[in-house]
């Protein structure tokens, strides 16, 4: 391998106070978004580096296994939708009693909605048959897919684009529809489109679905026996 000459490398250190504030706006006030979507067209160069933002993101072995279909096409997406519908009875069926009622009463998508749709997909042949860093691991490709997903949200926060993660589908379903090929996971349904309210909190704690959990109770210290003294 070359050496590593030092002019590839970059000033690193930390962001300004003001850049720094921007990040972490971005983070706690992301939200998953259901039913906000204005129904105005996404630019095409926004979309772009939205999809530039989630090339970005790390992938094990530099494998970048992601893809990204551009879904637009009302009829299209109301077929994803009704394969989501059919899900979502399943899904409620899961359930007892008042949960079961408490779920039917969520809104858990905005397929129709939201002007655009992205499929957010992942190849595990990207880096060949063997992947460094996969070699003990292979859910490491999907791992890296949601990387590439969280970096599309924080953009799209900033950028004033709300996104909503659907999952409930059957995958042969999804990939059905989009003509995705045989050996490619689909890794999740993304609803995009413009906002201008969002939920402060996440909306199913706002429903009274699940809180967030204290933070203090998930950190340990050293091993899963000690707590931290904080
Ligand atoms: C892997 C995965 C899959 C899904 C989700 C998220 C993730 C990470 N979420 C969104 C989820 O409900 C939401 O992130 C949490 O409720 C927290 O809310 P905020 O994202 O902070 O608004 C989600 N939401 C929804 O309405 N329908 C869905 O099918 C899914 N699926």
């Amino acid at each position: 391998m070359p050496d590593e000459p030092m002019d590839h490398m970059v000033r690193a250190g930390a962001f300004s106070a003001e850049e720094r504030a921007a990040i972490y706006r971005a983070i706690e006030t992301r939200r998953d978004v259901r039913d906000q979507f204005l129904p105005d067209p996404l630019p095409d160069d926004l979309v772009w580096r939205l999809l530039s933002a989630a090339h970005h993101a790390p992938s094990v072995g530099f494998m970048q296994p992601w893809n990204f279909i551009l879904v637009r096409d009302a009829e299209r997406r109301e077929e994803v939708w009704r394969a989501f519908s059919r899900a979502n009875e399943e899904a409620a069926g899961m359930f007892s009693g008042k949960r079961r009622d408490d779920y039917r009463a969520l809104k858990l998508e905005g397929i129709r909605k939201a002007p655009l749709g992205i499929c957010v997909t992942c190849d595990p042949t990207r880096g060949g048959p063997v992947v460094l860093g996969r070699t003990h691991n292979f859910s490491m490709d999907r791992y890296s897919t949601v990387c590439a997903i969280q970096n599309l949200w924080l953009a799209a926060r900033a950028e004033g684009v709300g996104v909503g993660w659907v999952s409930i589908f059957h995958e042969d379903e999804l990939k059905r529809i989009l003509a995705i090929p045989e050996h490619v996971e689909v890794i999740g349904w993304f609803c995009l489109g413009y906002v201008d309210t969002l939920y402060g909190e996440p909306e199913l704690a706002v429903k009274g679905w699940r809180q967030r959990l204290p933070l203090e109770d998930l950190v340990f210290s050293e091993t899963w026996q000690e707590r931290p003294a904080v």
